[in-house]
Protein backbone atom coordinates (compact mmCIF):
# COMPACT_ATOMS: atom_id res chain seq x y z
CA UNK A 1 0.00 0.00 0.00
CA UNK A 2 1.22 3.62 -0.61
CA UNK A 3 1.81 5.59 2.64
CA UNK A 4 -0.88 8.04 2.78
CA UNK A 5 -1.47 10.82 5.42
CA UNK A 6 -4.43 11.85 4.38
CA UNK A 7 -6.35 8.68 2.77
CA UNK A 8 -8.88 6.80 4.70
CA UNK A 9 -8.10 6.60 8.74
CA UNK A 10 -9.92 3.68 9.19
CA UNK A 11 -10.52 0.13 7.82
CA UNK A 12 -13.54 -1.44 7.78
CA UNK A 13 -17.36 0.43 8.74
CA UNK A 14 -18.05 2.04 11.56
CA UNK A 15 -19.64 -0.24 14.17
CA UNK A 16 -21.13 2.92 16.76
CA UNK A 17 -24.45 3.00 17.72
CA UNK A 18 -24.76 6.32 15.75
CA UNK A 19 -24.00 4.62 12.21
CA UNK A 20 -26.11 1.64 13.37
CA UNK A 21 -28.60 4.05 13.46
CA UNK A 22 -28.46 5.58 10.14
CA UNK A 23 -28.11 1.63 8.60
CA UNK A 24 -31.72 0.54 10.50
CA UNK A 25 -33.66 4.05 9.23
CA UNK A 26 -32.56 2.52 5.83
CA UNK A 27 -35.40 5.28 3.91
CA UNK A 28 -34.52 9.17 3.97
CA UNK A 29 -36.16 12.24 2.24
CA UNK A 30 -33.92 14.70 0.15
CA UNK A 31 -35.04 18.39 0.00
CA UNK A 32 -33.61 20.70 -2.29
CA UNK A 33 -35.03 23.95 -1.88
CA UNK A 34 -33.65 27.53 -2.79
CA UNK A 35 -33.74 30.46 -4.76
CA UNK A 36 -33.55 28.31 -8.00
CA UNK A 37 -37.05 27.34 -7.25
CA UNK A 38 -38.35 31.20 -8.29
CA UNK A 39 -37.34 30.30 -11.99
CA UNK A 40 -38.29 26.70 -11.37
CA UNK A 41 -36.31 25.64 -14.89
CA UNK A 42 -37.76 28.41 -17.16
CA UNK A 43 -36.72 32.14 -17.81
CA UNK A 44 -37.64 34.86 -20.06
CA UNK A 45 -39.90 32.59 -21.90
CA UNK A 46 -37.71 29.46 -22.40
CA UNK A 47 -37.37 25.74 -20.92
CA UNK A 48 -33.83 25.40 -19.58
CA UNK A 49 -33.42 21.44 -20.53
CA UNK A 50 -30.74 21.17 -17.49
CA UNK A 51 -31.36 20.60 -13.79
CA UNK A 52 -33.31 23.02 -11.92
CA UNK A 53 -30.81 23.90 -9.32
CA UNK A 54 -28.21 24.40 -11.94
CA UNK A 55 -30.02 27.09 -14.12
CA UNK A 56 -27.80 30.08 -13.12
CA UNK A 57 -24.92 27.91 -15.17
CA UNK A 58 -27.60 28.44 -18.31
CA UNK A 59 -26.39 30.51 -20.93
CA UNK A 60 -30.12 32.09 -21.26
CA UNK A 61 -30.01 33.21 -17.25
CA UNK A 62 -27.97 35.87 -16.90
CA UNK A 63 -25.84 35.62 -13.69
CA UNK A 64 -26.90 39.66 -12.74
CA UNK A 65 -30.72 38.56 -12.72
CA UNK A 66 -30.40 35.45 -11.30
CA UNK A 67 -28.52 36.98 -8.32
CA UNK A 68 -31.19 39.42 -7.81
CA UNK A 69 -34.20 36.60 -7.66
CA UNK A 70 -33.36 36.31 -3.63
CA UNK A 71 -35.01 39.63 -3.42
CA UNK A 72 -38.09 38.09 -4.25
CA UNK A 73 -38.03 34.97 -2.07
CA UNK A 74 -41.50 34.82 0.08
CA UNK A 75 -42.31 31.21 0.65
CA UNK A 76 -45.37 32.50 2.55
CA UNK A 77 -47.22 28.94 2.14
CA UNK A 78 -44.21 27.14 4.38
CA UNK A 79 -45.43 25.32 6.44
CA UNK A 80 -42.62 22.73 7.92
CA UNK A 81 -44.83 20.70 10.38
CA UNK A 82 -46.91 19.98 6.97
CA UNK A 83 -43.85 19.22 5.18
CA UNK A 84 -42.67 16.16 8.65
CA UNK A 85 -46.09 15.29 8.83
CA UNK A 86 -46.20 14.23 4.42
CA UNK A 87 -42.42 12.74 5.54
CA UNK A 88 -43.44 10.84 8.14
CA UNK A 89 -46.68 9.71 6.25
CA UNK A 90 -44.14 7.89 3.64
CA UNK A 91 -41.98 6.49 6.25
CA UNK A 92 -39.21 8.22 5.91
CA UNK A 93 -36.80 8.26 8.75
CA UNK A 94 -34.07 10.54 8.02
CA UNK A 95 -34.01 13.96 5.78
CA UNK A 96 -31.53 15.84 4.13
CA UNK A 97 -31.98 19.72 3.78
CA UNK A 98 -29.85 21.92 1.25
CA UNK A 99 -28.50 24.65 3.57
CA UNK A 100 -27.13 25.54 0.53
CA UNK A 101 -26.73 24.88 -2.83
CA UNK A 102 -23.78 25.52 -5.72
CA UNK A 103 -25.20 29.29 -6.01
CA UNK A 104 -24.64 30.07 -2.56
CA UNK A 105 -27.48 30.78 -1.05
CA UNK A 106 -27.83 30.26 2.74
CA UNK A 107 -31.55 28.84 3.81
CA UNK A 108 -30.08 30.06 7.19
CA UNK A 109 -29.57 33.87 8.16
CA UNK A 110 -25.71 33.08 8.31
CA UNK A 111 -22.88 36.10 10.10
CA UNK A 112 -20.49 34.53 7.91
CA UNK A 113 -22.29 36.12 4.12
CA UNK A 114 -25.09 38.31 2.98
CA UNK A 115 -26.96 36.54 0.60
CA UNK A 116 -29.10 34.39 3.01
CA UNK A 117 -32.52 34.22 3.95
CA UNK A 118 -31.92 37.21 5.99
CA UNK A 119 -31.96 39.30 3.32
CA UNK A 120 -35.25 38.09 1.46
CA UNK A 121 -38.47 39.42 1.80
CA UNK A 122 -39.44 36.33 4.18
CA UNK A 123 -36.03 37.13 6.66
CA UNK A 124 -36.62 34.52 9.23
CA UNK A 125 -34.80 31.22 9.29
CA UNK A 126 -35.71 28.12 7.41
CA UNK A 127 -33.41 25.42 8.60
CA UNK A 128 -34.34 25.77 12.23
CA UNK A 129 -37.91 25.16 12.39
CA UNK A 130 -37.58 22.41 9.76
CA UNK A 131 -35.14 20.74 11.95
CA UNK A 132 -37.22 21.09 14.84
CA UNK A 133 -40.45 20.04 12.66
CA UNK A 134 -38.52 16.32 11.38
CA UNK A 135 -37.26 15.85 15.10
CA UNK A 136 -40.48 16.17 16.25
CA UNK A 137 -42.08 14.03 13.80
CA UNK A 138 -39.38 11.08 14.77
CA UNK A 139 -37.28 12.66 11.61
CA UNK A 140 -33.74 12.47 12.16
CA UNK A 141 -31.94 15.55 10.01
CA UNK A 142 -28.97 15.89 7.96
CA UNK A 143 -27.41 18.96 6.62
CA UNK A 144 -26.43 19.11 2.51
CA UNK A 145 -23.79 21.57 2.00
CA UNK A 146 -22.49 22.70 -1.30
CA UNK A 147 -18.40 23.50 -0.86
CA UNK A 148 -18.53 25.49 -4.45
CA UNK A 149 -20.58 28.77 -3.69
CA UNK A 150 -20.89 30.35 -6.81
CA UNK A 151 -22.09 33.84 -5.29
CA UNK A 152 -18.40 34.11 -2.88
CA UNK A 153 -15.91 36.11 -4.65
CA UNK A 154 -13.03 33.92 -3.02
CA UNK A 155 -14.09 30.70 -4.38
CA UNK A 156 -11.53 29.28 -7.09
CA UNK A 157 -12.43 25.98 -9.46
CA UNK A 158 -8.60 26.24 -9.92
CA UNK A 159 -5.74 27.96 -8.32
CA UNK A 160 -3.59 28.85 -10.64
CA UNK A 161 -2.02 32.22 -8.98
CA UNK A 162 -0.64 33.04 -5.57
CA UNK A 163 -3.72 35.87 -5.61
CA UNK A 164 -5.83 32.60 -6.05
CA UNK A 165 -4.35 30.86 -3.08
CA UNK A 166 -4.82 33.39 -0.78
CA UNK A 167 -8.73 33.77 -1.86
CA UNK A 168 -9.13 30.19 -1.53
CA UNK A 169 -7.64 30.01 1.92
CA UNK A 170 -9.69 32.79 3.21
CA UNK A 171 -12.59 30.33 1.34
CA UNK A 172 -11.50 27.57 3.58
CA UNK A 173 -12.00 29.62 6.84
CA UNK A 174 -15.46 30.62 5.39
CA UNK A 175 -16.48 27.04 5.06
CA UNK A 176 -15.35 25.91 8.13
CA UNK A 177 -17.03 29.35 10.29
CA UNK A 178 -20.50 28.21 8.47
CA UNK A 179 -19.96 24.85 8.75
CA UNK A 180 -19.10 25.30 12.58
CA UNK A 181 -22.29 27.96 12.54
CA UNK A 182 -25.13 25.08 11.35
CA UNK A 183 -23.35 22.95 14.07
CA UNK A 184 -24.31 24.84 16.71
CA UNK A 185 -27.43 26.54 15.46
CA UNK A 186 -28.94 23.29 14.46
CA UNK A 187 -26.42 20.75 17.71
CA UNK A 188 -29.56 17.94 16.86
CA UNK A 189 -28.59 17.53 13.13
CA UNK A 190 -27.00 13.76 12.53
CA UNK A 191 -24.20 14.62 9.82
CA UNK A 192 -23.33 16.04 6.66
CA UNK A 193 -23.99 15.76 3.14
CA UNK A 194 -21.48 17.05 0.96
CA UNK A 195 -21.51 18.14 -2.30
CA UNK A 196 -19.15 20.55 -5.24
CA UNK A 197 -15.90 18.54 -4.36
CA UNK A 198 -14.83 17.61 -7.93
CA UNK A 199 -12.96 20.86 -8.78
CA UNK A 200 -9.01 20.92 -8.97
CA UNK A 201 -9.22 23.46 -6.26
CA UNK A 202 -10.52 20.92 -3.56
CA UNK A 203 -8.87 17.28 -5.25
CA UNK A 204 -6.10 19.22 -4.70
CA UNK A 205 -6.48 20.15 -1.61
CA UNK A 206 -7.06 16.34 0.11
CA UNK A 207 -4.71 17.60 3.32
CA UNK A 208 -7.84 20.40 4.48
CA UNK A 209 -10.36 17.98 3.67
CA UNK A 210 -9.12 15.70 5.83
CA UNK A 211 -8.68 17.89 8.72
CA UNK A 212 -12.34 19.53 7.74
CA UNK A 213 -13.57 16.36 8.61
CA UNK A 214 -11.75 15.79 11.92
CA UNK A 215 -12.43 19.19 12.69
CA UNK A 216 -16.41 18.46 12.42
CA UNK A 217 -16.05 15.30 13.96
CA UNK A 218 -13.91 16.82 17.48
CA UNK A 219 -16.64 19.50 17.15
CA UNK A 220 -19.67 17.03 17.29
CA UNK A 221 -18.95 13.35 18.08
CA UNK A 222 -20.60 10.67 15.96
CA UNK A 223 -21.40 13.29 12.89
CA UNK A 224 -22.33 10.81 10.06
CA UNK A 225 -20.44 11.98 6.75
CA UNK A 226 -20.16 10.59 3.36
CA UNK A 227 -17.16 9.91 0.81
CA UNK A 228 -17.80 12.88 -1.00
CA UNK A 229 -16.51 15.38 0.95
CA UNK A 230 -12.62 13.84 0.85
CA UNK A 231 -9.68 13.87 -1.15
CA UNK A 232 -6.40 12.61 -0.32
CA UNK A 233 -2.96 13.87 -0.97
CA UNK A 234 -3.03 12.67 -4.19
CA UNK A 235 -6.37 13.97 -5.46
CA UNK A 236 -8.22 10.58 -5.05
CA UNK A 237 -11.79 11.07 -4.18
CA UNK A 238 -14.76 8.79 -2.55
CA UNK A 239 -11.51 5.60 -2.54
CA UNK A 240 -8.16 6.97 -1.44
CA UNK A 241 -4.84 5.70 -3.22
CA UNK A 242 -5.30 2.11 -1.46
CA UNK A 243 -8.84 1.90 -2.22
CA UNK A 244 -9.99 2.16 1.01
CA UNK A 245 -13.23 4.38 1.46
CA UNK A 246 -12.70 7.72 2.81
CA UNK A 247 -15.51 9.24 5.35
CA UNK A 248 -18.72 6.60 6.61
CA UNK A 249 -20.65 5.58 3.59
CA UNK A 250 -19.91 5.18 0.09
CA UNK A 251 -21.49 8.74 -0.94
CA UNK A 252 -21.53 8.17 -4.96
CA UNK A 253 -24.40 6.21 -5.92
CA UNK A 254 -26.25 9.67 -7.41
CA UNK A 255 -29.20 8.61 -9.64
CA UNK A 256 -28.18 5.14 -9.47
CA UNK A 257 -28.12 2.14 -7.63
CA UNK A 258 -25.58 -1.08 -7.28
CA UNK A 259 -27.13 -4.08 -8.68
CA UNK A 260 -25.15 -6.77 -6.80
CA UNK A 261 -23.56 -7.15 -3.35
CA UNK A 262 -20.37 -7.13 -5.40
CA UNK A 263 -20.90 -3.67 -6.30
CA UNK A 264 -21.03 -2.49 -3.11
CA UNK A 265 -17.56 -4.11 -0.99
CA UNK A 266 -18.38 -4.27 1.92
CA UNK A 267 -19.11 -0.51 2.02
CA UNK A 268 -21.86 1.14 3.81
CA UNK A 269 -23.73 3.44 0.71
CA UNK A 270 -26.49 5.18 0.34
CA UNK A 271 -28.43 6.27 -3.33
CA UNK A 272 -30.05 9.62 -3.79
CA UNK A 273 -32.65 9.83 -6.22
CA UNK A 274 -34.85 11.77 -8.37
CA UNK A 275 -38.21 11.81 -9.43
CA UNK A 276 -37.91 12.96 -12.61
CA UNK A 277 -34.78 11.49 -14.14
CA UNK A 278 -32.18 14.56 -13.39
CA UNK A 279 -34.11 17.21 -11.54
CA UNK A 280 -33.40 17.91 -7.89
CA UNK A 281 -35.06 22.11 -7.56
CA UNK A 282 -38.31 22.33 -8.54
CA UNK A 283 -38.82 22.23 -12.40
CA UNK A 284 -42.10 23.99 -13.34
CA UNK A 285 -42.39 21.30 -16.44
CA UNK A 286 -40.98 17.38 -15.70
CA UNK A 287 -40.00 15.96 -18.90
CA UNK A 288 -38.93 12.65 -19.56
CA UNK A 289 -39.76 9.50 -17.64
CA UNK A 290 -41.46 10.26 -14.00
CA UNK A 291 -40.76 7.26 -11.49
CA UNK A 292 -44.11 6.04 -9.81
CA UNK A 293 -44.51 5.05 -5.96
CA UNK A 294 -44.16 1.12 -7.20
CA UNK A 295 -40.43 1.71 -8.85
CA UNK A 296 -39.58 4.12 -6.28
CA UNK A 297 -40.18 1.29 -3.40
CA UNK A 298 -38.80 -1.24 -5.70
CA UNK A 299 -35.63 0.89 -5.39
CA UNK A 300 -36.01 1.26 -1.76
CA UNK A 301 -36.48 -2.22 -1.17
CA UNK A 302 -33.43 -2.96 -3.45
CA UNK A 303 -31.37 -0.76 -1.44
CA UNK A 304 -31.97 -2.52 1.58
CA UNK A 305 -31.16 -5.66 0.01
CA UNK A 306 -27.87 -4.08 -0.27
CA UNK A 307 -27.15 -3.02 2.71
CA UNK A 308 -27.56 0.64 1.60
CA UNK A 309 -30.01 3.41 1.86
CA UNK A 310 -32.27 4.93 -0.15
CA UNK A 311 -32.97 8.85 -0.28
CA UNK A 312 -35.80 10.29 -2.44
CA UNK A 313 -35.71 13.77 -3.81
CA UNK A 314 -38.25 16.44 -3.68
CA UNK A 315 -38.40 19.87 -4.89
CA UNK A 316 -40.45 22.19 -2.60
CA UNK A 317 -41.96 25.14 -5.17
CA UNK A 318 -41.44 28.78 -4.90
CA UNK A 319 -44.43 29.03 -1.92
CA UNK A 320 -43.47 26.19 0.17
CA UNK A 321 -45.90 23.84 -0.88
CA UNK A 322 -44.69 20.69 -2.24
CA UNK A 323 -46.27 20.18 -6.22
CA UNK A 324 -49.11 17.74 -6.10
CA UNK A 325 -47.38 15.15 -8.12
CA UNK A 326 -44.85 14.44 -5.18
CA UNK A 327 -47.39 14.70 -2.49
CA UNK A 328 -49.50 12.27 -4.06
CA UNK A 329 -46.03 10.26 -4.63
CA UNK A 330 -45.35 10.63 -0.29
CA UNK A 331 -48.67 9.57 -0.14
CA UNK A 332 -48.45 6.17 -2.02
CA UNK A 333 -45.54 5.41 -0.58
CA UNK A 334 -46.33 5.53 2.33
CA UNK A 335 -49.51 3.52 2.10
CA UNK A 336 -47.28 0.48 1.19
CA UNK A 337 -44.39 1.44 3.64
CA UNK A 338 -47.02 1.62 6.72
CA UNK A 339 -48.27 -1.80 5.82
CA UNK A 340 -44.51 -3.60 4.85
CA UNK A 341 -42.13 -0.93 6.35
CA UNK A 342 -40.45 -3.85 8.81
CA UNK A 343 -39.51 -5.87 5.21
CA UNK A 344 -37.01 -2.10 5.12
CA UNK A 345 -36.11 -0.68 8.91
CA UNK A 346 -33.56 -2.28 10.16
CA UNK A 347 -32.97 -4.94 7.40
CA UNK A 348 -29.71 -5.93 5.16
CA UNK A 349 -28.53 -8.06 2.22
CA UNK A 350 -29.77 -11.37 3.35
CA UNK A 351 -27.04 -13.47 2.37
CA UNK A 352 -29.32 -15.43 -0.43
CA UNK A 353 -28.75 -15.75 -3.89
CA UNK A 354 -31.20 -12.76 -5.87
CA UNK A 355 -34.60 -14.12 -7.14
CA UNK A 356 -36.12 -13.76 -10.60
CA UNK A 357 -39.30 -12.70 -8.51
CA UNK A 358 -38.12 -9.28 -6.51
CA UNK A 359 -35.54 -9.11 -3.59
CA UNK A 360 -34.90 -10.72 -0.10
CA UNK A 361 -33.97 -8.64 2.98
CA UNK A 362 -32.80 -10.14 6.56
CA UNK A 363 -33.82 -8.27 9.95
CA UNK A 364 -30.70 -7.41 10.86
CA UNK A 365 -28.84 -10.13 13.35
CA UNK A 366 -32.00 -12.44 13.09
CA UNK A 367 -33.37 -15.68 11.43
CA UNK A 368 -36.20 -13.74 9.54
CA UNK A 369 -36.10 -12.45 5.73
CA UNK A 370 -38.66 -10.97 4.13
CA UNK A 371 -39.68 -11.80 0.59
CA UNK A 372 -40.49 -8.54 -1.36
CA UNK A 373 -42.19 -9.77 -4.51
CA UNK A 374 -42.14 -7.31 -7.61
CA UNK A 375 -42.19 -9.84 -10.35
CA UNK A 376 -45.20 -12.19 -9.57
CA UNK A 377 -44.04 -15.85 -11.72
CA UNK A 378 -46.93 -16.77 -14.17
CA UNK A 379 -46.03 -20.31 -13.06
CA UNK A 380 -47.53 -19.52 -9.68
CA UNK A 381 -44.52 -20.35 -7.86
CA UNK A 382 -41.80 -18.32 -6.15
CA UNK A 383 -38.47 -19.96 -5.87
CA UNK A 384 -36.32 -20.02 -2.59
CA UNK A 385 -32.94 -21.32 -2.89
CA UNK A 386 -30.91 -21.40 0.26
CA UNK A 387 -27.70 -22.35 1.41
CA UNK A 388 -26.77 -25.67 2.12
CA UNK A 389 -28.43 -26.96 5.26
CA UNK A 390 -30.81 -24.59 6.02
CA UNK A 391 -34.30 -24.90 5.45
CA UNK A 392 -37.50 -22.92 6.33
CA UNK A 393 -39.08 -23.04 9.39
CA UNK A 394 -41.96 -20.91 9.21
CA UNK A 395 -43.44 -18.67 6.38
CA UNK A 396 -46.52 -16.10 6.10
CA UNK A 397 -47.74 -13.68 4.05
CA UNK A 398 -46.80 -10.71 6.00
CA UNK A 399 -50.17 -9.46 5.60
CA UNK A 400 -51.86 -12.95 6.79
CA UNK A 401 -49.46 -13.29 9.81
CA UNK A 402 -51.90 -16.06 10.76
CA UNK A 403 -52.45 -18.31 7.81
CA UNK A 404 -48.92 -20.29 7.38
CA UNK A 405 -47.65 -20.89 3.91
CA UNK A 406 -46.82 -24.54 2.88
CA UNK A 407 -43.24 -24.85 1.26
CA UNK A 408 -42.74 -27.46 -1.22
CA UNK A 409 -39.32 -28.96 -0.92
CA UNK A 410 -38.36 -29.47 -4.56
CA UNK A 411 -35.05 -30.49 -4.42
CA UNK A 412 -32.43 -29.90 -1.82
CA UNK A 413 -32.40 -26.92 -0.42
CA UNK A 414 -34.74 -25.80 -2.58
CA UNK A 415 -38.39 -24.74 -2.05
CA UNK A 416 -41.52 -23.21 -4.03
CA UNK A 417 -43.74 -20.73 -2.11
CA UNK A 418 -46.93 -20.55 -3.57
CA UNK A 419 -48.22 -17.25 -4.51
CA UNK A 420 -51.86 -16.25 -5.49
CA UNK A 421 -52.34 -15.52 -8.89
CA UNK A 422 -54.17 -12.34 -8.80
CA UNK A 423 -53.78 -8.46 -10.24
CA UNK A 424 -51.27 -6.95 -7.71
CA UNK A 425 -50.32 -3.29 -7.28
CA UNK A 426 -47.69 -3.30 -5.63
CA UNK A 427 -45.42 -5.47 -4.09
CA UNK A 428 -45.85 -8.81 -1.84
CA UNK A 429 -43.99 -9.14 1.39
CA UNK A 430 -44.00 -13.15 2.61
CA UNK A 431 -42.17 -13.72 5.78
CA UNK A 432 -40.04 -16.71 6.55
CA UNK A 433 -38.28 -17.53 9.37
CA UNK A 434 -35.28 -19.94 8.42
CA UNK A 435 -32.91 -22.24 10.20
CA UNK A 436 -30.55 -24.29 10.24
CA UNK A 437 -31.16 -28.35 9.07
CA UNK A 438 -30.84 -30.77 11.28
CA UNK A 439 -29.49 -34.36 9.26
CA UNK A 440 -32.49 -35.99 7.56
CA UNK A 441 -35.36 -33.16 9.18
CA UNK A 442 -36.64 -31.28 6.35
CA UNK A 443 -39.77 -29.18 7.54
CA UNK A 444 -41.91 -29.43 4.33
CA UNK A 445 -41.37 -33.12 2.93
CA UNK A 446 -40.72 -33.65 -0.99
CA UNK A 447 -43.86 -33.74 -2.51
CA UNK A 448 -45.20 -37.29 -2.97
CA UNK A 449 -44.19 -38.67 -6.50
C1 LIG B 1 -22.83 16.32 -13.27
O1 LIG B 1 -22.47 17.18 -12.26
C2 LIG B 1 -23.33 17.32 -11.20
C3 LIG B 1 -22.96 18.20 -10.22
C4 LIG B 1 -23.75 18.41 -9.11
C5 LIG B 1 -24.93 17.70 -8.95
C6 LIG B 1 -25.72 17.95 -7.72
N1 LIG B 1 -25.75 16.76 -6.86
C7 LIG B 1 -27.13 16.45 -6.57
C8 LIG B 1 -27.33 15.86 -5.21
C9 LIG B 1 -27.84 17.79 -6.75
O2 LIG B 1 -27.58 18.69 -5.67
C10 LIG B 1 -27.16 18.26 -8.03
O3 LIG B 1 -27.37 19.63 -8.29
C11 LIG B 1 -25.32 16.80 -9.92
C12 LIG B 1 -24.51 16.60 -11.05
Amino acid sequence: TIPLQHGAHRIGNRTDADMQRWRDLRFGQFIHWGVYAIPGGMWDGKVYNGAAEWIRSWKEMPHEAYDQLYKQFNPVKYNPADWAQQAKNMGAKYMIITTKHHDGFCLWPSKYAKYTIANTPYKKDILGPMVEAYNKAGIDAYLYFSIIDWNHPDWRTSIKSPADSMAMARFKVFVKNQLKELLDRYPTVKGFWFDGTWDESWKNDGAFSDELEQYLQQLHPGLIIGSRLRADEKGARHFDSNSRLMGDYEQGWERKLPNTIADVHGNDWEGVMTVPENQWGYHQQWFGHVKSANELIEMLVKSASLNGNFVLNFGPKPDGTFRTEEQELMRNIGRWMQVNGSAVYGTGYAGLEKPDWGYYTRKTGTDTVYMVVCNVPVNGNLRVKLPAKQSIAKAWALEQPGVALQPELVSRDEYFIPVEQKVYTSPLVIVMKLEQQQRGQGNFEKAKT
